[in-house]
């Protein structure tokens, strides 16, 4: 074998290895492959590539499902190894990232030999990504694909709370993947001559899906500009003006939001539970050259204590908003988690409502498309906490259809903005404490 097919090999073994780890220990894609010794030892490019091996199936499960379902006798038996994931791995590369079949069905049958167990269903293997093969886009023809992608949990929220046409389009918005938007602290300026890319309504660059690895792209090693999905920059805007004013930002890191409000002439105060992720953030400071004081503490610890100008909770939630970045969620979260996350948002918005000053502003948002998580998390807590008000979004920078008559925003993964199609999907509601 030549040293190229050996790494292709290592390279699969590992897809194989760590799409069962990533729903059995629930970890994301990102934190499957950093949390792996193998993994963290490939090149970038492998790494890269094991990446989208993994996240190209996971946005595809459903219809890979659904064809191996057809192809397949019967079920693989429990005793199989990882045939089923080289079957999955198989299919997505040859239907939706277009590798040559030869190589494909090669490595995926190397890779069976190579396991004790898979070793059995190598022939089978074989056989079943030549059909695939054969069969190309012709297989998926008929497949309802934003039903089959999208789990029943899910689907059955998102029909309940966005009717069936939204819920259908949601599904839709998820089999792309997401282009990469660019926040500079200074305005775009000339960026758009160097990136390339679309201007977006709110000043922020959006590059298409297929750019250059991000550390490698001009500027950002220099720290000219940082990235953030175009709804994630709502919340802070919803803040109003920041300049001078002290700024409390809870769960911070990695702090797409702190960088944010600091290049907006905040003072701000970053404070996140986890000292890992407070690492980027520091690391994002250093290289944006931002300054913000940084706090490693839990923001139900009653010691937390102080009064802020304005106050920032972005709740840790389910992140369902970001299922087109992150398509192995659907596959990692349960209603019961929602249940749980939402019980936490609604402790933390108690405290960070007693951190934010008279007369000062106090923000929630999420990521999550599950309303327990975001409207009835706002209704809640205006019927319990009768010093606040909601302040009601708008301006023409935000997207059609988003600022909500409740006052709150809501994004959607189907909406237009601008001239671009997609964002993350956020709740965010600003309020006021009455003086
Ligand atoms: C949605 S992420 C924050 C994203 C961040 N605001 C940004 O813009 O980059 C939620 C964060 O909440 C933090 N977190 C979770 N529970 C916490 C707690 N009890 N106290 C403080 N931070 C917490 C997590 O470590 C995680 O970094």
């Amino acid at each position: 074998m030549t040293s190229a097919a050996a790494h292709g090999l290592e390279v699969r073994r590992l897809a194989a290895q760590l799409l069962r780890t990533s729903v059995e220990r629930r970890l994301t894609v990102e934190d499957a492959i950093s949390g792996n010794r193998e993994a963290q030892a490939l090149e970038l490019r492998d790494r890269a590539f094991l990446s989208s091996l993994l996240l190209t199936s996971f946005r595809h499960k459903g219809e890979i499902d659904a064809i191996l379902a057809k192809l397949l006798d019967r079920p693989l038996p429990r005793k199989s190894g990882p045939a089923r994931d080289i079957l999955v791995l198989g299919v997505a590369q040859l239907l939706f990232l277009q590798l040559a079949p030869h190589a494909v069905i090669d490595l995926a049958v190397r890779c069976a030999k190579a396991d004790r167990n898979a070793l059995h269903f190598s022939g089978l293997v074989n056989a079943v990504l030549r059909k695939v093969a054969a069969g190309g886009a012709g297989l998926r023809e008929g497949l309802d694909t934003p039903r089959l992608n999208t789990p029943d949990w899910l689907w059955t929220r998102w029909v309940k709370h966005y009717g069936a046409d939204e819920a259908r389009a949601i599904a839709m918005a998820h089999a792309d993947r997401p282009g990469l938007d660019i926040s500079f602290a200074g305005g775009v300026g000339d960026w758009r001559d160097v990136l390339g890319g679309a201007l977006l309504p709110n000043g922020q660059l959006r590059l298409p899906a297929g750019h250059a690895a991000v550390p490698e792209l001009p500027g950002f090693a220099e720290g000219s500009w940082w990235i953030q999905d175009a709804a994630a920059t709502i919340p802070v805007r919803l803040l109003g003006e920041v300049q001078g004013k002290t700024i409390l930002d809870l769960c911070a890191a990695p702090g797409g939001k702190t960088l944010q409000l600091a290049a907006s002439g905040g003072e701000v105060t970053a404070v996140d539970l986890s000292e890992a992720r407070l690492g980027r953030l520091r690391e994002n400071l250093r290289r944006t050259g931002l300054a913000a004081t940084i706090l490693a503490a839990d923001v139900l610890n009653p010691n937390l204590a102080g009064e802020w100008d304005a106050v920032l909770l972005d709740a840790p939630c389910s992140a369902t908003g970001t299922i087109r970045r992150h398509p192995e969620l659907p596959y990692l979260r349960d209603e019961a988690q929602v249940r749980e996350l939402a019980g936490l948002q609604r402790r933390m918005l108690r405290r960070a409502a007693a951190l934010t000053k008279p007369g000062g502003m106090l923000v929630y948002c999420s990521c999550s498309l599950e309303p327990e998580e975001g409207e009835m998390r706002i209704r809640g807590f205006l019927a319990d906490t009768p010093g606040f008000e909601i302040v009601p979004a708008s301006g023409n920078w935000l997207p059609q259809g988003a600022a909500k008559p409740e006052g709150w925003v809501r994004t959607l993964p189907s909406m237009r903005y601008g001239e671009a199609q997609g964002m993350d999907g956020f709740f965010a509601a600003a309020l006021r404490r009455r003086a």
